[in-house]
């Protein structure tokens, strides 16, 4: 993985540690993706499904007592991390960064399946609204996505190394219009356009 410096979100406060939870948060969020992918995928006997119910209960209860605000909470604010360190976030690693042009890789796992061996659309569009929007709010006022409009050229892959081209395409006064590919060995697998409106920090 290439390692970049990548700035903070604008919205985030001064002084707030972007390597809280340390490797052991790393660690914590690879666990928690691969458990949702042996989710995603399991066929296994009732007894077995039992017996792993409980001990994920047990677990999300020892994490549930130390539950924060969202101001301060570590999923989202780890830029080191693919996907921001938040588990919900696909889990998209930057490769280069400039205020009008940003490059990424990111590879679909079992958890992003939809029908026919693709990934689902939705995940693929939170993908778009995601890349978009963290570019739209580096380094710039706070902004949020007025609209996001999503071209799906062709099934996207599962386990494939795709790439991911995301440039400033035009601004007017308080919106920002930017686009983005998502392909494989140069095809278009899907594009998006989104508006992106700044806002007052909040
Ligand atoms: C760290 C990275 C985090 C990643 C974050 C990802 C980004 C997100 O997902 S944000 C969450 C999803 N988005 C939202 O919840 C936004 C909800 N909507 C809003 O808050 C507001 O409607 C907002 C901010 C988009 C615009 O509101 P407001 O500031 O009042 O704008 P408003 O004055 O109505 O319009 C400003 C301009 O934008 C235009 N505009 C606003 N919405 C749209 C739209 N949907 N389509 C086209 N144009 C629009 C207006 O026509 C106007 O244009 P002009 O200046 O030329 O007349």
């Amino acid at each position: 993985m290439v390692s970049i410096d990548i700035p903070p979100h604008p919205w985030w406060k001064p002084g707030l540690d972007l390597h809280r939870g340390g490797d052991s948060y790393a660690h914590l969020l690879s666990a928690t993706r691969g458990l949702l992918d042996a989710v995603a995928g399991v066929d296994a006997p009732e007894a077995v499904l039992a017996e792993v119910a409980g001990e994920v209960s047990r677990i999300a209860g020892r994490l549930n007592s130390y539950t924060t605000s969202d101001e301060s909470q570590i999923a989202g604010t780890r830029m080191d991390l693919p996907g921001r360190g938040h588990p919900l976030v696909v889990p998209y690693r930057t490769t280069s960064w400039t205020s009008v042009r940003m490059t990424a890789e990111v590879t679909f796992t079992r958890i992003h399946l939809g029908d026919g061996g693709a990934v689902h659309g939705g995940v693929t569009a939170l993908l778009f609204d995601e890349v978009l929007g963290r570019f739209a709010n580096h380094g710039r006022q706070p902004a949020r996505t007025a609209f996001l409009h999503v071209n799906y050229r062709r099934l996207v892959p599962l386990d494939v190394d795709l790439d991911i081209l995301t440039k400033v395409d035009r601004a007017e006064g308080r919106k920002l219009y930017i686009t983005a590919e998502l392909s494989h060995d140069g095809t278009v697998l899907a594009d998006a356009e989104g508006l992106f409106v700044a806002v007052s920090a909040q």
